[in-house]
């Protein structure tokens, strides 16, 4: 029994309760202490700890080179930053390869982040994975559509659906998913009338990211959301502040304003050298 239930962690069961009376999920990536606090305490249902981390913090060009160490040192941090949200932590590219192998890196994340679910890529081809970290008590969200992780396969970050047999794979991947014990479903660039349908075929909501206002919630990077990037964001991102200008006028005004300070020049090398007397270092 909780003394303040008020303040107590959203669970998979909030989110499907969520789904049953329709109210939208409001989903959005974290990746360290401050940012997954200020997240939360907007009224954020479940931060995901996305490997986006490898674009947006590590400075890599895909997710590829992320590492579960890496999932897991800020997914730990995340978890830190909250009190409320659920918080959901990717299993990054090469860590869900069979159910064994998953499950192995679930119980990882879990125990060492002390997150509250996973989320891994990929279709019906995935949905025995999923079904095998369910089964061992680990919450899991589904993610199809366009799958970061294999855009070297993919050759491009594009639209996903857009033909009836693609579509059909969709919706297929989407039941499986469903069926095999996923929580909830990111779907990423996929044509917004198929996440529609899609959307209204699951029991469990649906996350769009670049999927249109049909979904049942949405998600976006935080860095994103705030315009604090190094490299242009996606199309379907609509910025609401401007951080990096914040920022960068923030610094500025620093600069100049220690470039200002009066202060009693050092002694020349050669001075030093000699062992004169100059002005004690600070
Ligand atoms: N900052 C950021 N935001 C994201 O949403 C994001 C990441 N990083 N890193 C990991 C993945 C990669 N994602 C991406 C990356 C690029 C596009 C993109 O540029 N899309 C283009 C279309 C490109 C094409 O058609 O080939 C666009 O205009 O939206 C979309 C999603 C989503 N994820
Ligand atoms: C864009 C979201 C869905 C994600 O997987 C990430 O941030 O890594
Ligand atoms: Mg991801």
């Amino acid at each position: 029994m909780s003394a303040r239930p008020e303040t107590r962690r959203l669970t998979t069961r909030d989110i499907g309760a969520m789904r049953r009376r329709g109210e939208a999920v409001a989903m959005l990536t974290a990746y360290d202490h401050v940012m997954a606090g200020l997240v939360d305490a907007a009224g954020v249902e479940i931060v995901l700890v996305g490997d986006s981390l490898g674009n947006v913090v590590l400075g890599h060009e895909t997710t590829v080179p992320v590492t579960l160490d890496d999932m897991i040192r800020h997914g730990a941090a995340v978890v830190r930053g909250t009190s409320r949200a659920m918080v959901v932590v990717d299993l990054p590219f090469g860590t869900a390869t069979d159910p064994d192998t998953a499950l192995r890196a679930g119980i990882r994340v879990m125990q060492e982040s002390l997150c509250q679910g996973v989320k891994i890529e990929g279709g019906a081809s995935v949905a025995p994975i999923v079904r095998r970290l369910t089964e061992q008590g680990i919450p899991v969200v589904g993610h199809i559509g366009l799958t970061p992780q294999a855009v070297h396969q993919l050759g491009g970050y594009y639209r996903h659906g857009k033909t009836a047999p693609a579509a059909q794979a969709l919706i297929d991947a989407a039941l499986a998913l469903q069926d095999a014990g996923a929580f909830a479903l990111v779907l990423e660039m996929v044509v917004p009338e198929v996440a529609a349908e899609i959307t209204g075929l699951l029991d469990i909501p649906t996350i769009g990211i670049g999927s249109g206002e049909g979904c049942a919630g949405q998600v976006l990077v935080v860095n994103d959301l705030l315009g604090l990037n190094t490299s242009p964001a996606p199309s379907f991102a609509r910025p609401r502040a401007n951080l990096a200008e914040i920022i960068d006028k923030a610094v500025r005004a620093y600069v100049g304003e220690v470039k200002a300070t009066r202060f009693a020049a050092t002694p020349a090398p050669e001075a030093a050298r000699k062992g004169r007397k100059g002005p004690a270092l600070v």
